[in-house]
Order: structure tokens, then sequence, then C-alpha cells
């Protein structure tokens, strides 16, 4: 229990309450910076409602659904309202797949609206195609998508997994999105379907929601005559994903609702964060709790040169926070030790040993599998990250039958009669002691060489793409794989297993290191910060450009003046949600070509008064007590 229930009432709640006790149609916005109590202030309007609502909900067999960004934030607010059947909260792709699921045959013309356009759009391209070669490829793609449009007329069910198999009707993550919105605007009943089912709709981390989402919502609320609320809890400040809407606009009867308070960091903290607001939209939080209750805490800004060697300048940042702060837990990897929030993996990478495999997901033009690759759900890793490595981790037959159950075509509870079933069980103990050998022994290749096995065993059961690529005349023949996907997966196949330990410790936050997109909506005691351009920024983001370091481009130059969002803003609403992650203790490392001018930078931006460089932080280590 995270005890949100029980948090103080602010007046934002009050409000919210208000809004929430209307009868009729209602709407509002909760606009508040980092650290403000929205998701409490979330799960304070779910108490209230089920408080007060129960027996007309269940009357009605309606729940309260609640849109989270992650799965782990999903499972946060579970807990936070002790699992409440009456509270349905997911992610948006899994809440709008749950809202248009019965209305099947509208899924189905959609897919085939898609494959139809597939096949225009490739016989445009075999048309132009020049050489032969490019020719014969596209041809053969076009006669995929054929295939998978004659498949549709045997699909029974549509269902939704992570990649699409339109043949097999399955809609993927990113169709999801793209279908329902447009269904929703087309199709009035849907929306009152979904308003009947759902009466009330929260929609957590709004910025980040995809537009379309946010628009299709918004039509339900105008459409449906049904009592419906719709609440938005967001901060524009902290929108890091390109697809998010950043401020959700207001309908008329909507209410407005701020909360200046910030809750979640000690006094110094919350004057960095303010500092990084300050250039954007100004807006400045005061602390939510007495003063008694603040922690004064600590936050510095230290600039090191660029060509350092990032482990042991690293190290000795640590060795100085521990000493200034009077703390081990800076030198601590554990979950009350310090978090460290890097753009890339590439720093990362290399310390948990992961180096080769980052370099496979990331080649010259990163396609989308290097996005899924930083957030943890690439699929070309799953079947290690859900089958393998469990299976070799596994600590006996029970444990193993268990994810094989799970997880692979080889076990299923729907198997007929008892010869089946031990004659699978036999082969599956050859397979998994035959690929724990494969993974023991590792090195170069050896990830190839185990997926291979795995698949061949049937131990796993890969997307439609990867099966495609393991067994390319197997029974996803017609699945297209897009060049960039090819060129990933030749890569990967040479990497060593053992890089995938480092790897998925990694993304499931076991380790110290977090990407700074990932620690979204979380909260450590000690957070260092790394700013450092020359470790491979993300694209669209440079922290140099946002410190005035770099020069911008011509196209940024263009989007300032055309009043789109450009890199130095994305720079520093990234920054913004890093530094508002910390509750006691902050440290933001700067990695500068040039130390004089980031620290001159710093200053002149307002973002720190005394940035401290190594040398500072060294002598001090030496007793020299010139640091204040
Ligand atoms: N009313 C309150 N009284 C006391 N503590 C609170 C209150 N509201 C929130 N908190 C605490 O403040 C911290 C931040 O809360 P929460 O995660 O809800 O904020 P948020 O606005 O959703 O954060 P962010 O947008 O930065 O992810 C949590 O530790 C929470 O327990």
């Amino acid at each position: 229990m995270t005890g949100r229930i029980d948090a103080r009432d602010t007046d934002a709640d009050r409000l919210i309450r208000d809004v929430l006790d209307r009868k009729g149609k209602a709407g509002f916005i909760i606009t508040a910076g980092a650290g403000s109590g929205k998701t409490t202030s979330l799960v304070k309007a779910l108490a209230h409602v089920t408080a007060t609502r129960r027996t007309q909900l269940r009357a009605r067999t309606q729940r309260i659904a609640c849109i989270t960004y992650t799965e782990v934030a999903a499972a946060e607010i579970h807990g936070d309202v002790h699992d409440d059947p009456l509270v349905y909260v997911s992610t948006i792709h899994s809440f709008l797949w749950d809202a248009v699921a019965p209305f099947q045959s509208d899924i189905g013309a959609w897919i085939k609206r898609q494959l139809a356009g597939k096949l225009d759009e490739l016989g445009g391209k075999i048309d132009k195609a020049k050489a032969p070669t490019k020719r014969d490829a596209l041809t053969q793609d076009r006669a995929r998508y054929q295939r998978q449009l004659d498949g549709l007329h045997s699909v029974r069910k549509f269902t939704y997994s992570v990649g699409p198999d339109y043949g097999r009707g399955q809609v993927g993550h990113a169709d999801v999105l793209k279908m329902v919105p447009r269904m929703l605007l087309e199709q009035p009943l849907l929306a009152k379907v979904i308003a009947t089912r759902f009466p009330i709709v929260f929609v957590d981390e709004s910025q980040d929601t995809e537009e379309d989402v946010v628009a299709s919502l918004i039509h339900m609320y105008r459409t449906v005559k049904s009592d419906f609320c719709l609440g938005f809890f967001g901060d524009p400040m902290q929108q890091i994903y390109p697809t998010g809407i950043g401020q959700v606009p207001a309908e008329p009867d909507w209410a407005l609702i701020n909360k200046p308070e910030n809750f979640r960091s000690s006094r110094r903290v919350l004057e960095v964060v303010n500092r990084v607001r300050a250039a954007a939209d100004g807006n400045k939080q005061t602390p939510g709790r007495p003063d008694e209750l603040t922690p004064e805490g600590h936050a510095y800004f230290i600039v090191l040169p660029a060509d350092a060697d990032r482990v042991a300048s690293m190290d000795a940042v640590r060795r100085w926070l521990a000493h200034r702060t009077s703390s081990d837990a800076w030198s601590a990897d554990g979950p009350d030790g310090v978090k460290i929030l890097v753009a890339m993996h590439k720093l990362a990478a290399r310390r948990l040993g992961f180096a080769n495999l980052h370099a496979a997901f990331h080649p010259k033009n990163p396609p989308a599998l290097a996005t899924a690759f930083i957030e943890g759900t690439a699929w070309p890793i799953t079947p290690f990250a859900n089958v393998i490595l469990p299976l070799c981790d596994a600590s006996n037959d029970n444990a193993a039958l268990r994810i094989l159950r799970k997880h692979s075509g080889l076990i299923r509870d729907d198997l007929a009669g008892a010869g089946v079933v031990r004659e699978r069980l036999t082969s599956a103990r050859q397979a998994l002691t035959e690929l724990r050998g494969l993974v023991a022994a590792a090195g170069p290749g050896s990830v190839g060489k185990t997926l291979r096995f795995a698949h061949h065993a049937r131990l796993i059961d890969p997307v439609p793409q990867l099966a495609r690529y393991l067994d390319p005349d197997g029974p996803h023949s017609d699945q297209v794989l897009s060049e960039k996907a090819r060129e990933v997966l030749d890569a990967f196949m040479t990497c060593d297993v053992h890089e995938l330990q480092g790897y998925l410790r990694y993304v499931s936050r076991q380790s110290p290191y977090s990407t700074q997109h990932a620690t979204k909506g979380a909260e450590f005691p000690r957070v260092i910060v790394l700013l450092d351009d020359s470790e491979g920024v993300l694209p669209a983001y440079s922290y140099d450009k946002l410190l005035g370091l770099a020069e911008l481009s011509q196209t940024d130059r263009e989007n300032k003046a055309n009043g789109k969002d450009t890199t130095v803003e994305r720079s520093r609403r990234l920054l913004y949600v890093c530094v508002s992650r910390a509750r006691e203790e902050l440290a933001v490392i700067v990695y500068a070509d040039n130390v004089e001018a980031a620290i001159l930078s710093l200053k002149v931006s307002g973002l720190a008064d005394e940035p401290l460089t190594l040398t500072d932080l060294t002598n001090d280590l030496n007793g020299d007590p010139s640091i204040t």
C-alpha cells in the first residue's frame, strides 16, 4: 500500500470531487507540475467515486476507467485502490482494444482497408522500381500482403497483440492507436457503448497521450447524452514523447484545476526544478508539506570534461556526494541507493556489459525497434526475457513447466490425452537441457544459436516477424520484414547471450541506471542526471543546445520561428522530468568539451549559481573547505 488514498486533501481534490458529484456530463483538466500529486489526486478521485456511487455502478454493471501510461503505473494504481473491481486500470492500448473488441466486423473492415492501402502503395513502388532485384523484392512483399488479405476471409475472431498479423486476424499495438480513434469519430454508437460501460474515464499523464486519442475522447464527450465524466491529469512540461498532445484542449464547460504545490522534493531539489521550468512557462511550485516536514536536501550541478574517463569520474562524483551528504547510499546500487539517469543506453550499456547488443539495435538509421529497445519491449528480445532466460534459471521442473505453459506452444492446457502430454514433457525436458547448454556456452553468436534452437524446439512462440526471420518458409512466410528490421536482427544474432543479462537488469530497473524517458512518473531518494551529448543523445534532443554550448541548426531556427516544438524545448522538458524525480538529493552532471564555457552557461541561464568541477570535488575530498 502506498498510502496515496490517505494523503491530505488539497484544494484540487475538493474541486475534483465537486465535478464528480455533478449530475449529467462533466469534465476537468488537472494541469500541474512534477510531484504536485496529480496521480495522488487521481487515486483519491477514484476512491471518492467508489465510495459514493458503488451501488449504482454495480447495479448498472459499469466501471470507472483509469488510463495510465505504462503497465507499471497501472499496477501501482491497482494497488492504491486495493484492486477494487469497480476500477478498470489499463494502458491506453488495452483500454481502446477492450472498448472496440465487440465491434468485430468494423475491425475486419479496418484491417481490409489497411491491406488494400499497402497493396496500392506497393503497386506504385513496383511501377517506379528500376532495379530488377528491388522490383522482385517489392513484388514478393505485395504477394505476402495479398496472402494476408486472402487469409482474412477465414478469420473467426480478431485479436490484439504487440505486433500485427493481419492474415490471422491480429492487430498490433500501433494499429489500435490509429484504428480506435477513427472508429470513434465515425461511429456514434461506439461512443455511446463505451460511455455506458465506463461513465467515468480518467487519463493520467495526459500530456503524452496521442493527439488523435485525446481528440476522440473529447469527441465522445461531445456526442454522448448520458451521465459521463472525462478527467485529464497531466503536465505539458513533462511531455517527452513526440506523439503526445502536451496541453489537452478544454471544452467550454470543463473545470480547469491547478495544483501549485510540490509534495515530492526537498527545498534544494525544488529550487532546481523551478529553475529548469523558469525559461519555459515559468510555473513555480511551492513546498506542499509543512516547513518542518520539508527537508533541506542537497542539489548540485557538476561540470566534468567530456574527455574524462566516464566510469572513473562518475565514481569520483559518487564518492564526493557520499562525503558531502554524509550518506553511504550514494555508493549503493540497491533500491535506496542512487538512480543514475542517462539519455541513452551507451554509458549504461558499457557499464553493464551490453555494448554490442546496444549497437545491434542502433544501426545508422534507427528503425522503430531502437525505441522498443530503450523501453525494454523490443520483440526480438522478449523471447529471452520471458522464456529462455527464465527457463535457464528455473529451479525445478514445475517452475519450467509454468513458464512453458504460459509462453510456448509445446505444452498447452488443451493438449488431449495423457500420452501426448507425456511425450511433450519428455521432449521439453530434452530441449531444456540443450537450451541451458547453449546459454551456458555463450560467446559471440550465441543469441542466434539459442533463438533458432528455442524456436525449432517450440520452446518459444515469437511474434510473426521474428518467426518469419527464423523460419522463412514456415507458417509465417506471409510476413513482410522491413530491411531495417532485418539489419537489426542480423546484428542481434551475432551477439552474446551474456549481454542480455545486463540489459534485462537495466530495463527491469534492477540496476542503478535508467533512461531518462523510463523514469516518467517515478521518484527516488537520490538522483544523478547525466547530460552528455557525446554519449549519443537521442535524436531530436541536445543538452548542449539547451545550454547554449552547440549551435542551433537551420531546422531548429525554423521550428522556433514557426512556433513549432524545438530541440531546446524538448531537451528542457526531459531535463525537467529528470531533476523532478529526486526526493531528497540531486546531482546534475554536465560532460562538456569546454568546462569553462559550460560553467558560464549554467550561470547565465540561471540553472545553477555555483557549478562545481572535478577539481572542486577532489579538493573537498582532500580536506579543502572552500566548497560551501
Ligand atoms: N496531498 C498530499 N499530501 C502529502 N503528500 C503527497 C500529497 N500528494 C502527493 N504526495 C506525495 O508527493 C509525491 C508525488 O506525488 P504524485 O506521484 O502523485 O505526483 P505527480 O504530480 O503525479 O508526479 P509527476 O507528475 O512528477 O510524476 C508522492 O510521494 C506522494 O506520496
